[in-house]
């Protein structure tokens, strides 16, 4: 159940760090721009070199993988990490692998991780809501508790996980609820436990398929189709959705009201589009975590689409993204979206 670091000093886990750029790696110009600042400035270098607490835990290594903002990554990118990840997973001498990520889409690369890595190994994802040059800055504490539960063996099978703000979230639920706090990231359904001093205590187990369960493997994924997000309100039209379909989409996931209800204005082309060909897959805006069910709001049966349950919508392109490198048939991508 803990995972003792001092105890563990005899035989240190080897533990790699994958550096991608975001506030754990920004600079500010002074210490009171906690909120002002560039993200993505610092080398994982001078990272590890910040957290000298890091060699007590595990023998660690970095390697720069990409240096951006993480509103800026591309399907390229992901899979291009996605690969690194599955490398460094089948090298016997790793044990845990740590991704330092920009906040705003790290809840997007832990799910594609989640879903296309096929290793039991710990893979945590972790980030910063203030850079390294802040007062109070979270960096290094988060990092310290990533590596910390990375080369845990106890952390071993439980799917991608991120550490931020003391918790240990399953990196299929968690999302980023509130962009000024340090306790911005939440899951609807709870931390699968907390990560203190760098001890980790667990509570509960992820549900879903994940990594060795999963019937992903990045090895098999060449590239990612186009999967557009469009978003719902009172008075919208249906031009966001069209012109999505016309850029090319295979799927458009619905950000729907509630229960990822539909507007009578947009039923039609939606229906029109999946004629055509493009899955539509149902989510939910509301702020907590939607929770959308098969033919309630809308006759998914009928019009043949699709619901996201659980997943909010940046989430869901993330599943549908996968899922259509397999297959085209909605049936089967619904199913998708009840074990996954
Ligand atoms: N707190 C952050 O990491 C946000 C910085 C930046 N927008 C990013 O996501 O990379």
């Amino acid at each position: 159940q803990e995972a003792a670091p001092k105890a563990e000093a005899a035989a240190k886990p080897n533990v790699v760090i994958l550096a991608t750029g975001g506030t754990i790696a920004g600079a500010g110009a002074s210490a009171a721009n906690s909120a002002t600042y560039t993200a993505a400035k610092v080398g994982i270098d001078q990272l590890i070199a910040g957290v000298p607490e890091l060699s007590q835990l595990a023998n660690v290594r970095g390697e720069q993988v990409m240096q951006i903002a993480s509103e800026s990554i591309t399907n390229d990118n992901l899979l291009q990490l996605g690969r690194r990840v599955a490398e460094l997973a089948d090298s016997k001498d790793v044990d845990g692998i740590v991704i330092t990520h920009g906040t705003d889409t790290l809840e997007e690369t832990a799910y594609f991780l989640n879903l296309v890595e096929k290793t039991d190994k710990p893979i945590i994802v972790v980030g910063s809501m203030r850079p390294g040059t802040a007062m109070s800055a979270d960096g290094m504490l988060n990092l310290y508790n990533a590596v910390a539960v990375a080369g845990s063996k106890d952390a071993r099978g439980k799917g991608v996980l991120v550490t931020m703000n003391d918790e240990i979230q399953s990196g299929r639920d968690v999302s980023k609820m509130m962009n000024i706090k340090t306790e911005a990231f939440k899951s609807p359904w709870g931390p699968l436990g907390m990560v203190v001093e760098g001890n980790s205590y667990w509570f509960r187990l992820p549900a879903k398929r994940h990594t060795m369960d999963s019937e992903f493997d990045i090895k098999d994924i060449k590239s990612l189709p186009n999967v557009g997000i469009a978003y719902s309100y009172g008075n919208v039209d249906d031009t966001a959705y069209k012109a999505l379909a016309k850029d090319g989409a295979k799927a458009i996931i619905h950000v729907g009201t509630g229960n990822g209800s539909v507007s009578s204005r947009v039923v039609p082309a939606l229906q029109e589009l999946r004629k055509d060909g493009v899955q539509i897959i149902r989510s939910s805006h509301v702020n907590n975590g939607g929770f959308v069910l098969r033919n309630a709001e809308q006759p998914d049966d009928k019009n043949d689409w699709i619901v996201a349950h659980d997943l909010n919508p940046q989430k869901a392109r993330i599943l549908a993204m996968v899922g259509l490198t397999k297959t085209q048939d909605s049936k089967e991508l619904q199913r998708m979206f009840w074990e996954y």
